[in-house]
């Protein structure tokens, strides 16, 4: 699947054309993940569709859900901007950053300088950085070149394998364990435990897909997570804020 992701996007970023620049104020990701105040923090993601399930929600407006979202307390909003797969749009990035006051991370698969440049344009905060889809040698090209720009990176790993090989090249600060396998699409919290003890403890560590309730945040955040990234579980009730409400409830405790 995610080779032909790839290849969708290499004919993407052959007629890519980068719009009007985003002119306001950007905001850390990083920052937000580690506020106090908020006891689990989570960046709820605005997602259509995907190509495991299918639509996720019919009645989708992005500006409502990332609106509800941060009324119920998520601490960032994730917005997914790929057209083919997941029915996402980047006009839909733009929109909600200017409507919103908490970080705006663009979900796409970004593997080219010109991706980064339109992420800056669109009012990207932040940008997801898919170790399966990049060299870690060209990860830190892209890494860099986001950082330059005043936006952050989440990292995602799949395993602790690949996190290894990152961390030859380089730590990021903001490190993503997807818990779904990207070519059966199972998910299984089970990789956040293996992987969490390989993050180091000045990285901000994010525990991305299958959190449904609850117990699950409590059980990543057993593993070190400081952050859930999750989309579908909000995105099939019919008042996403609340939902954000309800799973961060009273389940994770910060040490600060
Ligand atoms: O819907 P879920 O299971 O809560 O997962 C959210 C998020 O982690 C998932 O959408 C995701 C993680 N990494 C990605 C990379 C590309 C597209 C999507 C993703």
């Amino acid at each position: 699947m995610l080779t032909k992701i790839l290849e969708t996007k290499k004919e993407e970023i052959a007629s890519l054309t980068i719009p009007d620049p985003y002119q306001g104020e950007r905001r850390s990701l990083k920052a937000y993940l580690t506020r106090r105040g908020s006891q689990a923090h989570v960046i709820a993601e605005v997602k259509k569709a995907s190509p495991s399930k299918g639509v996720i929600r019919e009645d989708f407006n992005p500006l409502e859900i990332a609106l509800s979202y941060e009324s119920g307390g998520a601490d960032a909003i994730s917005v997914l901007t790929d057209v083919t797969y997941f029915q996402g749009n980047r006009e839909y990035l733009t929109e909600i950053k200017k409507h919103v006051k908490i970080p705006v991370l663009r979900k796409d698969f970004i593997v080219d300088p010109l991706q980064v440049e339109e992420s800056e344009a669109l009012g990207a905060d932040a940008i997801l950085l898919i170790a399966a889809a990049l060299e870690p040698e060209k990860l830190k090209e892209l890494y860099d070149l986001a950082y330059n720009k005043g936006m952050e990176c989440l990292v995602e790993v799949h395993s602790s394998q690949e996190l290894e090989e990152l961390m030859n090249v380089f730590t990021p600060e903001i490190i993503g364990v997807n818990n779904r396998d990207l070519s059966t699409f199972v998910t299984s919290l089970e990789v956040t435990e293996k992987t969490g003890s390989l993050i180091p403890a000045e990285s901000v560590f994010v525990s991305e897909s299958g959190i449904h309730e609850p117990k699950d945040l409590e059980r990543v955040a057993k593993a070190g997570a400081n952050a859930v990234l999750v989309g579908e579980s909000l995105m099939r009730q019919r008042d996403p804020g609340e939902a954000v409400k309800r799973l961060k409830g009273e389940t994770l405790h910060d040490e600060d």
